[in-house]
């Protein structure tokens, strides 16, 4: 598939890369200048654009920028963006890091602001892994204990494809429902980087509770920021995964 990618930082590149490495045709675009932005598609082994171009020519459009950026991006964007075009936001809000966002700190569902800022649907995904999971839990299809990850939209056919894309990146993905229910992987829940496999990540889903998600959320960072060194990625999982006695993972 032609995939454009927007945004290049962490999550950005990693999925740029997978994706180029199972041949799909991948373009990116960031806030750099254009010498600094084709070094960056070189480093990755894929191709800049310009925004604009980004847009026209992709299949699949990934949106990998801080919640904060989203409203930035111009409003005519995905003005002449035909419906078949499929818009993936792999954004989660921290209120510490994006600024204060009235309608999210309302409890307003992330991607469901997401696609009133764009302006038309996305779908979610790419949201409930870590980095250091994405580009290094990969697995094989049908390997043992895959890790899954979430996708929620109003569209199945879309879901489908993104699913895919998923897949090609060495994850299961569960359907997590609606658009509207994508609440339940956002930060602050069961299924929020705690590298569950399908039928955890299934249950998980379902035991997400909207109303403690955003308390959870906050005392994971606040519990970090306490200390005076960075956790480790195993640190944040096992943070993420006690905070729900449930969780099958826990040791
Ligand atoms: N890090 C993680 O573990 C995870 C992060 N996420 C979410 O995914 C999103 C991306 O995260 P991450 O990759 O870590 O973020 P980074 O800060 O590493 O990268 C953000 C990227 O967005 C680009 N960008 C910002 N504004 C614009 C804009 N207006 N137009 C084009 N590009 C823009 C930046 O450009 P430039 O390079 O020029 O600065 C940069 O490449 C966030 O919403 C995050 O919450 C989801 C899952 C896990
Ligand atoms: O979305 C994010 O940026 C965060 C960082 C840790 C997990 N997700």
């Amino acid at each position: 598939m032609k995939i454009g990618i927007i945004g290049t930082g962490a999550i950005g590149s990693i999925i740029a890369r997978k994706l180029r490495d199972k041949g799909h045709e991948i373009i990116v675009n960031n806030t750099s200048e254009p010498l600094e932005l084709e070094k960056k598609a070189r480093d990755l082994g894929v191709i800049a654009a310009t925004i604009e171009q980004l847009v026209k020519n992709a299949d699949v459009i990934i949106l990998s920028v801080p919640t904060v950026a989203i409203p930035t991006l111009s409003k005519s964007l995905f003005q002449n963006v035909s419906n078949d075009v499929i818009v993936v936001d792999t954004s989660n809000y921290y209120p510490f890091r994006d600024a204060e966002i009235e309608e999210l700190k309302n409890g307003k569902v992330e991607s469901v602001w997401v696609s009133e800022q764009l302006g038309r649907p996305v779908i979610k995904a790419f949201n409930n892994l870590l980095a250091e999971s994405l580009a290094n839990g990969g697995k094989e299809t049908g390997t043992e204990d895959r890790i899954a990850m979430a996708v929620s939209g109003d569209d199945e056919n879309s879901k489908k494809a993104v699913s895919g894309l998923i897949s090609d990146m060495g994850f299961d993905a569960v359907d997590a429902g609606t658009l509207s229910e994508s609440w339940r992987h956002q930060p602050g829940t069961p299924a929020y980087c705690t590298e569950l496999n399908t039928e955890e990540l299934k249950n998980a889903l379902k035991a997400g509770v909207k109303d403690t998600a955003a308390t959870y959320r906050d005392l994971v960072i606040n519990t970090f920021m306490k200390r005076t060194t960075a956790p480790t990625h195993e640190e944040i999982v096992e943070l993420n995964r006690s905070l729900f006695p449930l969780n099958p993972k826990n040791n």
